[in-house]
């Protein structure tokens, strides 16, 4: 298990750029099963989940070249199936959650998939109904093994197009069923599709190999399928994750940062919401200039009550910024109610931070309430273990933010969505020791 070793009262200055989106490369790599020609891909960030994939197409049998740092090749033109049933297949494919993307694009492309319970964050219950309700309306057959959790597809008619409305807007459920749809018979209308940028992103490279897309960005696609697709190059968008990440830390830590390349256009509300905690910022071009501040005053609502930042299904408030939002207020003038409501066990890393001196009530599995120490005290320095990615790098600001030395446990968390964040925030003028 790796650490962290990190001094706090840390003060960082400079620019950083983000790296390419993670939970979109997720869907953008299953995606080139979908093709026997060649795709290439940038800006394909170097974090642990991402590389088990690419690791685990490599095993399925799709060539896969490095061209450079962030980008590669990809072409699946050897597709070996009988690697799904192996033992080495169901232990890889288990320890991430975008592995279950695979099961989309095999169908589509062969008519049969199977996949292991998918991991990734233990946030709470993540239930795959969505994708498989999704796939019987297409007319595939679809088995549970209770006692293996093992997922089998099959679909040996081929998948017909129909209209279905899904359930709930899940991000990878929804990815999963366009990558089916797309070569199906017919015509497909998805309603409540979950429409992030990280889906506006695979249709939009979907629609450059062939495909038939229409609605993209809304939470109405149809898609009228076609016989094959062909190859393309695609790049990432930002991690608006990790942007939200540096601009919470910048708060925390009274830091002068520049976001580079940010691609402000595709942040949605991420912006706005950390305005509404105080926090300033300055657009120059696509960079987000954050000046160091002394301190920063929570919004309240119009009427005077208590700001409540909830999450939402896109274009709402991403709940991967939550923890990040949670962790900035602690430092605030102000109170702040922070609502996940999607995931009902990502709040409990709080008991950190009340440890480290934060004042947070924690009203219920969903609910905290921070109120905002407004820098009269600092946090302190402790021992910690990241339960997730983002409690995880909310930690680390904390940590950074405190006054004496912290060391944060299980960094692979922390490692599966973010780019050699050490270094990277070393470079900045932080002092954080990795020890294996
Ligand atoms: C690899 C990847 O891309 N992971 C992201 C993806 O996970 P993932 O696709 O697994 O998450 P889903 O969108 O399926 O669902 C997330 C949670 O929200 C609940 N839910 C979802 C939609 C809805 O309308 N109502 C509702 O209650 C689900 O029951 C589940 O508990 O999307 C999540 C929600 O943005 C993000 O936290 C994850 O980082
Ligand atoms: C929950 C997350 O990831 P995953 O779905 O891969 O566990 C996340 O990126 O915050």
């Amino acid at each position: 298990m790796g650490s962290f070793r990190i001094q706090g009262n840390a003060k960082l200055k400079g620019e950083i750029i983000p790296q390419g989106a993670k939970n979109e490369a997720l869907q953008i790599l299953c995606a080139v099963l979908l093709t026997e020609e060649t795709v290439t891909i940038h800006k394909i960030p170097n974090i642990r989940d991402v590389m088990k994939l690419i690791d685990l197409l490599d095993d399925i049998g799709v060539e896969v070249e490095k061209l450079g740092d962030e980008s590669y090749r990809f072409t699946a033109n050897n597709i070996d199936l009988k690697y799904l049933d192996s033992d080495e297949y169901k232990k890889k494919a288990a320890s991430l959650r975008g592995s279950v993307m695979m099961l989309g694009p095999l169908l589509a492309r062969f008519g049969k998939a199977s996949i292991p319970k998918p991991g990734g964050d233990k946030i709470g219950r993540r239930r795959l109904d969505t994708h498989f309700l999704g796939f019987k309306k297409l007319g595939a057959e679809f088995k549970y093994d209770n006692k293996t959790s093992h997922f089998s597809i099959e679909a040996k008619n081929g998948l017909t197009g129909t209209y279905m409305l899904l359930e709930e807007a899940s991000v990878t459920g929804t990815a999963n069923i366009i990558m089916a749809a797309v070569m199906a018979k017919g015509k497909t209308t998805i309603y409540n599709a979950a429409c992030e940028p990280y889906i506006q992103q695979l249709c939009r490279m979907m629609v450059r190999m062939g495909a038939n897309i229409h609605g993209i960005g809304s939470n109405l696609l149809t898609i009228e399928g076609v016989e094959r697709l062909s190859g393309t190059t695609h790049t990432m968008l930002p991690d608006m994750i990790e942007i939200g990440s540096f601009i919470g830390m910048a708060a925390m830590t009274q830091s002068e940062i520049t976001i580079k390349d940010a691609r402000i256009d595709q942040l949605g509300i991420i912006p706005e919401m950390f305005q509404k905690l105080g926090i300033k910022m300055e657009f120059h071009g696509d960079d987000i200039h954050i000046p160091a501040q002394d301190s920063y005053t929570i919004d309240t609502f119009i009427d005077g009550s208590i700001l409540t930042v909830a999450d939402a299904v896109w274009p709402g408030f991403t709940p991967d910024l939550l923890s990040i939002v949670l962790v900035t207020a602690t430092q605030a003038q102000g109170t702040v109610l922070v609502h996940q409501k999607m995931f009902e066990s990502r709040l409990f890393f709080v008991d950190k931070l009340i440890d480290m001196g934060a004042q947070i009530i924690l009203c219920d599995p969903h609910r905290a309430t921070v109120i905002g120490l407004d820098r009269k005290v600092n946090l302190r320095g402790i021992q910690m273990t990241s339960p997730d990615i983002r409690a995880g790098v909310s930690l680390l600001i904390a940590a950074l933010s405190a006054d004496g030395e912290s060391v944060i446990h299980n960094v692979e968390q922390i490692d599966r969505g973010y780019q050699y964040i050490d270094k990277r925030l070393n470079a900045l003028g932080a002092n954080i020791e990795r020890m294996d």
